[in-house]
């Protein structure tokens, strides 16, 4: 049976959600090999995981130097694996991803697919297009082609399977290699990760303030153990953090329930939020695009029905 790799996401350890889903959309390509590159000893706490969501296989390639390393430990041990034994290597649309799946196709002479939404057994992977209004198929070349998956994009369907384990060295760092000197975490936040959150309350430009958005965007999201987002407009007048934008530059997410408070619906942010599998819109305007894809809208006021939900919701909880 063919091959296929999966590059694990996980941080210290602890395995990333995104993981089963690369690992159920590469499944379509073959047998799944698992590759875990980190600190020494981190496929301990992973591997049976691994297992249970679909790997058939898990390579772990570590050392003590990792979390001094950047991109390249990742590229320079799937090119080992890739370049003995070639299949196809999918790994997570994410920063990081998308720079390591680059360096990877230049160095094993095949092509890659970026930020696809799914991928086929006959190698080639759909993409999303023009604010996802156009769905496109589109084929690669090379014996060892790379796709980077959009999370959230496939639903994770985990099939347990062997899992064998076979540790390898990973090579230590060299001249070519950017180390990293110093490092500080960023601030972590209390509610869920936008990309994973099951809900998302979203605010826009007629939130209306940094206030709009800690009095009503962010209680709302608590009470439904959401997280927060946001549009372009509302970071731009600073209402809150960059990190939060949800859209076509901003984060992707495809929560169970997305609620937008004043934001109008601009294609450019739709494209990040439109397949929420509920979306509920609080605007004033009736015509607003957002009550185009809206499961329900509610025309009014969002500083008279907010607070209002909030209350509902409190009581419902009691
Ligand atoms: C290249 C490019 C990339 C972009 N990328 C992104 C992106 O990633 N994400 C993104 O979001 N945008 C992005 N944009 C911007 C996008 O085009 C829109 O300008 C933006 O999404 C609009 O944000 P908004 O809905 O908050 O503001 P507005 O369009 O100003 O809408 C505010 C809404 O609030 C409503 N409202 C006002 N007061 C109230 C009230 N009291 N109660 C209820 N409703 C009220 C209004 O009726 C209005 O519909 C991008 C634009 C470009 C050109």
């Amino acid at each position: 049976m063919s091959n296929a790799y999966v590059l694990v996401e996980q941080q210290g350890g602890i395995l990333d959600p995104v993981t089963a889903e690369l690992i159920t959309a590469a499944r379509n390509l073959g047998e799944v090999t698992a590759v875990v590159v980190g600190k020494t000893g981190t496929h301990t706490t992973l591997a049976g995981e691994l297992a249970a969501i679909g790997a058939a296989a898990v390579i772990a390639a570590e050392s003590d130097s990792y979390d001094s390393r950047l991109i390249l430990p990742e590229v320079d041990t799937l090119h080992t694996i890739a370049y003995n034994n070639p299949g196809p290597i999918v790994v997570a649309a994410t920063t990081e991803g998308n720079e390591i799946a680059g360096r990877l196709a230049v160095r094993l002479a095949s092509g890659v697919l970026s930020d696809v939404i799914a991928i086929n057994a006959d190698r080639t992977a759909t993409h999303s297009i023009f604010g996802d209004t156009v769905s496109t198929t589109a084929a690669v070349g090379g014996s060892c082609p790379v796709y980077t998956l959009r999370p959230g994009a496939t639903e994770a369907d985990p099939i347990p399977a062997a899992g064998t384990v076979q540790v390898i060295a990973l090579p230590e760092a060299t001249a070519k290699d950017v180390t990293v000197t110093s490092f500080t975490p960023s601030e972590v936040a209390q509610r869920p990760a936008l990309s994973q959150a099951k809900a998302v309350v979203a605010g826009g430009r007629g939130v209306g303030s940094v206030e709009g958005f800690t009095d009503l965007v962010e209680p709302l999201a608590d009470l439904l153990d959401g997280a927060v987002g946001a549009t372009r407009d509302a970071v731009d007048e600073k209402y809150y953090g960059p990190n939060f934008q949800i859209g076509q530059t901003g984060e992707t997410v495809s929560p169970d329930l997305y609620i937008a408070l004043g934001i109008s619906g601009a294609i450019q942010h739709t494209s990040g939020m439109q397949t929420a599998k509920t979306i509920v819109a609080i605007n004033e305007d009736e015509d607003a695009a957002i009550f185009q894809i809206a499961d329900l809208g509610i025309v009014g006021d969002l500083f008279e029905i907010t607070p209002k939900l909030i209350e509902e919701i409190k009581q419902r909880k009691n």
